[in-house]
């Protein structure tokens, strides 16, 4: 049955936003930013508290004016348009659904007050209802609603307009982990049904990692990386990144010869390592080698061995966590964290007290910049 009224797959916007700033007197807090949500992806804005994730939605959204740079959707300049002229569905943490309004009335709202037409708007209502979840639940009051609930009534009054680009700050933040994974993924297969480009702000890493396409890290007012979550997460640019991404061991270095795409790398020790993952620090520049926990694998030597990617340690602790064992092990006064699979630990797992070598693969061997 075809339905004029229905909201159907959309291509959605690209978003373009080139040299942005941002300055509250002298201080700047967003510097530059050049960044393209692609049409239909979802773009995370993620980073620590402060870093200007909110401050860049808001000059998208146009509720903040950029002090420099340019933004566009679809390639056409918006930096002027005021915020009803844009297109955009929001949805910010501290939204309020009307207490005195059914579901229905609350997602209807804004069509009526446009001046769109009482059958359409209903069944458009209606449409964002089903689309998230909440066919049944149109004459229900918001306060007779679960927190989730009322997070997918604000979701369908965000999605009624049909627009092109939807905006997102911390969407779940107030929602207990369960329901905030259950919501990501439906996020997710609401924003694919219909095609909508997403940008999403978000400090946590593992939502990011869920939802986005591409994940644009930000420190400082700054894009410190922008890539594909895989890429991030296995290719991180920086120490900042690979540590806000996941848990990594990190050991301080120096570049010592580069030769058919293999690094070699010192450690201030002495200790050598070898890499096979591009960088693009030079000889005689420091870096920083960080393995991740998952690359590891352990073998009881009993005694200390400092071969090529490979480090003994005093077993510190070991944690139990379901799929995986994780096991600190003492390291020249600093500790060195590996997650082994259950099925690789065998009949005598690592104990307190005893000597274990980690080594690791030069394709596991990450190089980040120090800063
Ligand atoms: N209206 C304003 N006037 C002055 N400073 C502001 C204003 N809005 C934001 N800032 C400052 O800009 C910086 C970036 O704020 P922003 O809200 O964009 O960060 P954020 O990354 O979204 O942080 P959080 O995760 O805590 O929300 C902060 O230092 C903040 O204090």
């Amino acid at each position: 049955m075809s339905n004029p009224a229905s909201i159907s797959k959309t291509e959605g916007g690209s978003v373009t936003l080139r040299g942005i700033s941002r300055s509250y007197g002298a201080n700047q807090v967003v510097s530059d930013i050049n960044l393209e949500a692609r049409s239909g992806e979802i773009l995370a804005l993620l980073g620590p508290s402060g870093c200007g994730k909110t401050t860049t939605l808001r000059m998208i959204a146009g509720l903040v004016q950029p002090t420099a740079g340019d933004i566009a959707i679809d390639g056409r300049p918006i930096t002027d348009l005021p915020v009803h002229r844009r297109n955009l569905g929001m949805l910010f943490q501290n939204y309020a659904l009307f207490p005195h309004m059914t579901v229905l009335e609350n997602v209807a709202f804004g069509l009526s007050m446009r001046g769109v037409e009482k059958a359409e708007t209903a069944e458009r209502a209606k449409r964002a209802l089903a689309l998230t979840h909440l066919t049944g639940f149109e004459d229900r009051m918001p306060s007779a609603l679960s927190g989730g609930q009322q997070q997918r009534v604000a979701l369908a009054r965000a999605i009624v307009y049909r627009p092109k680009v939807l905006l997102l700050d911390e969407p779940f933040g107030a929602l207990d982990k369960k329901l905030r994974e259950a919501m990501q993924i439906e996020l997710r297969q609401l924003c694919n049904e219909l095609g909508l480009t997403t940008i999403l702000v978000t400090h946590d890493q593992e939502e990011a990692l869920v939802l986005a396409d591409q994940i644009a890290v930000m420190r400082g007012g700054r894009i410190e990386q922008a890539a594909s979550a895989r890429e991030i997460y296995e290719r991180p640019s920086s120490h900042f990144v690979a540590d806000f991404i996941g848990t990594s061991n990190f050991i301080s270095a120096t570049i010592l010869g580069k030769h058919d795409g293999k690094t070699t790398l010192k450690s201030a020790s002495g200790q050598l390592f070898e890499s096979l993952v591009a960088t693009e620090l030079g000889i005689g520049e420091k870096a920083v080698v960080a393995i991740r926990p998952e690359s590891v694998r352990l073998s009881a030597t009993g005694e200390a061995t400092e071969a090529i990617n490979a480090r003994s340690g005093r077993v510190l602790r070991t944690v139990f966590k379901g799929q995986t064992l994780s096991v600190w092990l003492e390291m020249a006064g600093s500790e060195f964290v590996c997650a082994l699979p259950i099925e690789a630990i065998g009949a005598s797992p690592p104990q307190p007290g005893q000597i274990w070598t980690a080594n690791w693969s030069a394709e596991r061997t990450l190089i980040v910049r120090e800063q």
